[in-house]
């Protein structure tokens, strides 16, 4: 087992470059979820810390060292802390399990992803310098016109807690490439790790402002900073409900937002497929990995009928081979849900999946073995409608529903029947079939013969109730650009348009 010891730090708030006591001096309690202990705390912030990090933000933007730098500057930034995700990866994957309950295993390909997502955003910082000034041709004698790409100012990041780390660096790392000054506001559930983030920033000499880091409440941090009028632009990765909320206050300002939301993604499995264990390992991949708790979690799996029988004997048999355990144990493959709060959500879903007359064909309670912990089985629930609860609402735990399907027209109908949009997986080894899948899928992302690989150059959202806007990718520096048209009259002629008081 790792060491369970590591030391939680006790940090403040990091605002303009310093550890600052947030200003109601409150803190919240840090629950270890694999024991249900409290084993720190971190600073809650209020409106009133919101406005002092707005202040730094607009002050690094006006400063020289940060707002008057290049891409390459910024990319060297970037490179730094990578390294220094890379030199303290092993405290910081310990730090996250210990948080969030996520399996160390992951936590550790977390961090990997995490150096590896600022190192590409270093790359697309240093491009940025040859595409900051493109000249616009209009094959005109009379003017002389070209686009910029600049930052878009002061951008706040409020983001989820089952990648706690991840999902705040897939926003953090292009807007602070662009150039932006941004305030990151993790989640209350799981902030640790986010807060070293700041001692790494104040390690390797960040600008102070250009990064501050705000942990506390939904409302209460979260809140003010999407209503605040000197913060143009809030990215948000989270729940439907919030994100509905944050549009709402943004729309006051016409601030512009982006939303990664929710999901309720399909696995559809053909009966063409060669090898039943391949598939097996990826449909139970896609829905047991992080516990189930993942955005884009193919949690309904569709099965042909035909080889239904077979297949979840099959997945059974890899289900029953999971080793659920504390998340620092060596060789664990399912940890512990976030929170007290969660593994009541979750298993009221199962319970109500029951009443409805949905058929729990494996898991659905706690595991035996573990008598404290939020731990919930890898679940898998057949004699599922199309109107149960468990149909249609995101669990965000380890529960697949199955149904099963005949003929091709069948599978795309039971896929899209959601109000969702993330993500989509087929398997089957007919190229034509996958073609029509990618095609009929209504959603922003396609896995073909798998579920859930990420890769930091492809855009990353959905779209329906899933959200809109992309991080990742290009895409993901394009949400913190504006873009300036420049146009100049550059003949010496009048413009001639109104007829000149000299001729009267
Ligand atoms: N699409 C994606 O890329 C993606 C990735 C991860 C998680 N998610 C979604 O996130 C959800 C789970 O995460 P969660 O429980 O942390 O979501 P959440 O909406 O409860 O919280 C997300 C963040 O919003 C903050 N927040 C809460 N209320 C707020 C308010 N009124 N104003 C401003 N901020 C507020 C929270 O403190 C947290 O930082 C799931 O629905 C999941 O699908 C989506
Ligand atoms: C693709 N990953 C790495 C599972 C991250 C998903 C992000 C949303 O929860
Ligand atoms: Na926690």
């Amino acid at each position: 087992m790792a060491n369970r010891n590591v030391p939680i730090p006790r940090r403040q708030l990091y605002i303009g470059g310093e550890w600052r006591e947030p200003v109601k001096k409150n803190r919240i309690p840090i629950i270890n979820p694999a024991t249900e202990e409290i084993i720190g705390d971190i600073p809650a912030a209020t409106a009133e810390d919101v406005d002092i990090a707005v202040e730094a933000a607009r002050k690094a933007i006006a400063r020289d060292d940060w707002g008057s730098t290049t891409g390459a500057q910024r990319a060297k930034y970037l490179r730094a802390i990578a390294a220094k995700v890379l030199e303290k990866k092993s405290v910081l994957a310990t730090l996250e399990s210990l948080d969030s309950g996520k399996t160390l295993f992951e936590s550790a390909a977390d961090m990997d992803d995490v150096a590896g997502c600022f190192e590409y955003y270093a790359d697309l910082a240093e491009a940025l310098d040859s595409r900051r000034k493109t000249p616009v041709n209009l094959n005109s004698d009379s003017f002389k016109t070209y686009v910029l790409r600049e930052p878009l100012g002061v951008v706040g990041l409020i983001t989820p807690w089952n990648y706690p780390l991840l999902m705040a660096i897939w926003k953090v790392a292009p807007a602070l490439a662009a150039g932006c000054a941004a305030i990151l506001k993790p989640s209350e559930l799981a902030s640790i790790t986010c807060l070293e983030l700041g001692e790494i920033c104040r390690e390797i000499g960040l600008p102070s402002g250009a990064l501050n880091i705000l942990t506390g409440l939904g409302p209460e941090a979260g809140g003010p900073l999407a209503s605040h009028p000197h913060v143009d632009k809030i990215s948000f990765t989270g729940s439907g409900p919030t994100g509905s909320k944050i549009m709402t206050a943004a729309a006051q300002l016409v601030k512009p937002v982006s939303l990664e939301l929710g999901g309720k993604s399909p696995i559809v499995v053909f009966d063409d497929i060669d090898n039943l264990d391949i598939a097996a390992e990826w449909t139970l991949f896609g829905i047991f990995a992080n516990t189930g708790q993942v955005c884009s979690a193919t949690s309904r799996l569709i099965v042909q009928e035909s080889i239904a029988s077979a297949f979840l004997d099959r997945l059974l048999k890899w289900t029953k081979n999971i080793k659920i355990s504390d998340p620092l144990e060596e060789d664990c493959k399912l940890g512990p849900v976030v929170s007290a709060g969660q593994y009541e959500k979750v298993l009221k879903f199962i319970s109500n999946a029951k009443s409805e007359g949905a058929t729990i064909l494996y898991g659905g309670e706690r595991p035996q073995h573990l008598k404290k912990g939020y731990y919930v089985q890898p679940t898998i629930i057949t004699d599922v409608n199309t109107s149960m609860e468990i149909w249609k609402e995101e669990v965000f735990g380890p529960v697949l529903c199955v149904k099963t399907f005949k003929t091709e027209e069948e599978a795309i109908e039971l896929a899209n029947d959601t109000k969702y949009g993330l993500a989509a997986a087929v398997m089957s080894k007919d190229v034509k079939r996958c073609e029509r899948f990618t095609k009929a899928f209504q959603t922003g992302i396609i896995w073909i013969n798998c579920s859930q690989p990420t890769f930091n150059q492809l855009p990353w959202g959905g779209k329906k109730r899933s959200g809109f806007g992309r991080d990742l990718g290009e895409w993901g520096l394009e949400s913190f650009l504006n873009i300036k048209q420049v146009t100049e009259y550059t003949s010496a002629e009048p413009w001639a348009f109104y007829k000149s008081p000299s001729r009267n």
